[in-house]
């Protein structure tokens, strides 16, 4: 019969395959069809995406920041964000992440003048496929991740959103799905998103609307978690963020990630394929030390 350490090795193997196999779909994308848009998005600077990782927290701050033009997506920026969540996904100590855009403001979507320099379909599909992809890892990463909206989230900004497992709102901010009145329609996954996080009917009335969600619709439609008590640009909206997401990351990191693990795969994968990687998850923290400790401790649940 095989012992408890060997289960645990074995399933210890599975997650690892199970690992391997999605960042060899990450791999391939990175070497193949994205290498003609990467030079393009390169020729597009200014702004740039930062990284402050807060290693006694585990919390990482992910900013956008490109002021001047309301924190537009530049080309060199997509590429920026690319690299942060490479960094991220190999964060072992990290919890969370909360991703903000710089100076009170969130983000205003792609920057226009990349835009129009690129506006032909196929550019347009290759720039859309980079961004899924890297908003796709963005959302399985295996920490908590809370989109920050402070000021305006628009476009881009508002498809930003929909990447992060939480949204907070400062109360005078506005998510706005405006690809509409731009002839367009999310490209960077944020509709598949949007309705799986407010289902279809809300999700048409946001995107062919193009309505304005504040904080109190934001709340009633089920896309905003919670309202801060403080405006935009006041200073205060990063430490209420930090403030709300501490009882959700208290506890050990490895455990922390082993509940983002599962609950991706639960949200992402047929039931068979969920079940199956519950197990490997599962696997790597029964008979950790957090399992072993929390055993000799005891403890009664009340
Ligand atoms: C994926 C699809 C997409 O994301 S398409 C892009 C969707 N976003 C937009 O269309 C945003 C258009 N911009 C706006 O509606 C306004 O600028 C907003 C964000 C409401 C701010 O208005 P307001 O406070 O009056 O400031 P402003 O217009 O003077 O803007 C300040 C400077 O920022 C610039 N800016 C803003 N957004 C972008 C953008 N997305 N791309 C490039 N530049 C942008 C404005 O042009 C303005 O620049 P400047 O001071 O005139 O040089």
């Amino acid at each position: 019969m095989m012992s408890m350490w060997g289960a645990v090795r074995c399933r210890l193997i599975q997650t690892r395959s199970a690992v391997r196999k999605i960042l060899q779909q990450n791999r391939a994308f990175c070497s193949g069809s994205s290498v003609g848009i990467r030079e393009k998005l390169l020729a597009f600077p200014g702004g740039s995406v930062e990284l402050q990782k807060l290693q006694e927290s585990g919390i990482a701050v992910l900013t956008v920041s490109n002021p001047a033009r309301m924190n537009a997506f530049s080309g060199c920026m997509m590429l920026e964000l690319e690299q942060r969540v490479n960094e991220l996904e190999i964060w072992t100590e990290g919890k969370a992440v909360i991703v903000q855009g710089a100076a009170g403001n969130f983000c205003s979507g792609s920057d226009l003048n990349a835009v129009r320099a690129i506006a032909n379909p196929h550019d347009g599909m290759k720039m859309c496929e980079f961004m899924q992809n890297t908003l796709a890892r963005l959302l399985r990463l295996p920490l908590i991740s809370v989109a920050l909206v402070e000021g305006r989230a628009l476009g881009g900004g508002a498809e930003l959103t929909t990447a992060c497992d939480f949204r907070l709102m400062t109360s005078d901010a506005v998510i706005q799905f405006v690809h509409k009145h731009m002839g367009l329609v999310p490209g960077w996954g944020g509709a598949a998103r949007l309705v799986g996080i407010i289902g279809s009917r809300n999700a048409l009335k946001l995107l062919s609307g193009a309505r304005k969600v504040d904080p109190d619709y934001g709340k009633q439609m089920g896309l905003v978690d919670e309202v801060l008590q403080c405006s935009s640009g006041e200073g205060k909206a990063l430490a209420h963020a930090e403030h709300w997401i501490a009882p959700f990351i208290k506890g050990p990191a490895p455990v922390i990630q082993a509940i983002k693990k599962v609950v991706v795969s639960g949200r992402e994968l047929s039931l068979d394929e969920a079940l199956k990687c519950e197990r490997s998850v599962f696997g790597t923290v029964w008979g950790g030390p957090a399992n072993l400790e929390a055993l000799a401790s005891k403890p009664k649940h009340k």
